[in-house]
């Protein structure tokens, strides 16, 4: 498989070698200072770039008819019109937060277990992401996906909300610290106990390896999907 990568930051170096090892040739690397490029040389798009450019990075690949994976963060104000643009050019689409397959078990876990205390008002919920320190984004798109699949269970829960405590809020806080790849901690507390459940990611592999998967499984096909369907859970 020929592959773009739009970002040729930290992810984009790792998904290189990953897709390597697989077998697939990058053709295409593009980062902040390229402008005038082809990408119809590529069979699929992975961006993992900046908030700022992703929308346009993933409107470029429809517009000419290349399949995109998209893993960047920060950018969702903008995901309608990305679907729309998909459809109205019979695009093929996967964006997701987090493409590591632990992260995707812990979605459907945290989702399971908010529906477990949807009845138990004894207990409050809340969250904290760890990252690196060149984060651009604050909560991690992880953390908002995390928030909405607790509000999806949940009946007491209807908002979240960066570091404040309030009535149907989780409260969410993010941490900065050198070099950590992503940590994400759910607890629910009582004033007798508490439960926590943690995603540590060790390094970004598993970002990376997920990403290829998705683009491996995208390439042949037309339509907006997610990583439940790449890994047939949820
Ligand atoms: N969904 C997931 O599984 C994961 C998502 N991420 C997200 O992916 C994104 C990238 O993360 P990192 O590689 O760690 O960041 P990074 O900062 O190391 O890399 C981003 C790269 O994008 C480049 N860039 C800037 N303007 C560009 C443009 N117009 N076109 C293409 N590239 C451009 C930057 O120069 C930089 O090299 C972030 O939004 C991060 O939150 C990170 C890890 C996993
Ligand atoms: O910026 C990162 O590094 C990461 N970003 C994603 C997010 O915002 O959730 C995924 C992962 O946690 C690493």
């Amino acid at each position: 498989m020929n592959i773009a990568l739009l970002g040729y930051g930290k992810m984009g170096k790792t998904i290189e070698k990953i897709a390597q090892q697989r077998g697939h040739n990058i053709v295409l690397t593009v980062d902040k200072d390229d402008h005038d490029y082809d990408i119809t040389k590529a069979d699929v798009a992975i961006d993992f770039s900046i908030p700022s450019v992703a929308f346009n990075n993933i409107c470029n690949c429809f517009n000419n008819g290349v399949p995109v994976v998209s893993g960047t963060t920060g950018w969702l104000q903008d995901y309608d019109k990305a679907l729309a643009l998909c459809k109205e050019k019979q695009g093929a689409f996967i964006y997701a937060s987090n493409f590591s397959l632990g992260v995707n078990i812990f979605f459907e876990l945290n989702k399971t277990l908010a529906r477990m205390m949807s009845n138990l008002k004894q207990y409050q919920v809340s969250m904290e992401e760890i990252h690196h320190t060149q984060k651009l984004d604050a909560p991690s798109g992880t953390a908002i996906t995390l928030a909405n699949g607790i509000i999806a269970e949940h009946s007491n829960y209807e908002h979240w909300k960066l570091d404040e405590s309030r009535e149907h809020t989780i409260p969410i806080t993010a941490k900065r610290i050198e070099d950590v790849p992503g940590t994400h901690t759910i607890t629910y507390e009582s004033e007798v106990d508490k439960i926590t459940i943690e995603h540590h990611a060790y390094n970004r592999q598993g970002f990376a390896l997920g990403a290829v998967i998705a683009a491996e499984w995208l390439v042949e096909k037309t339509g907006v999907f997610t990583m439940n369907d790449v890994l047939n859970i949820g």
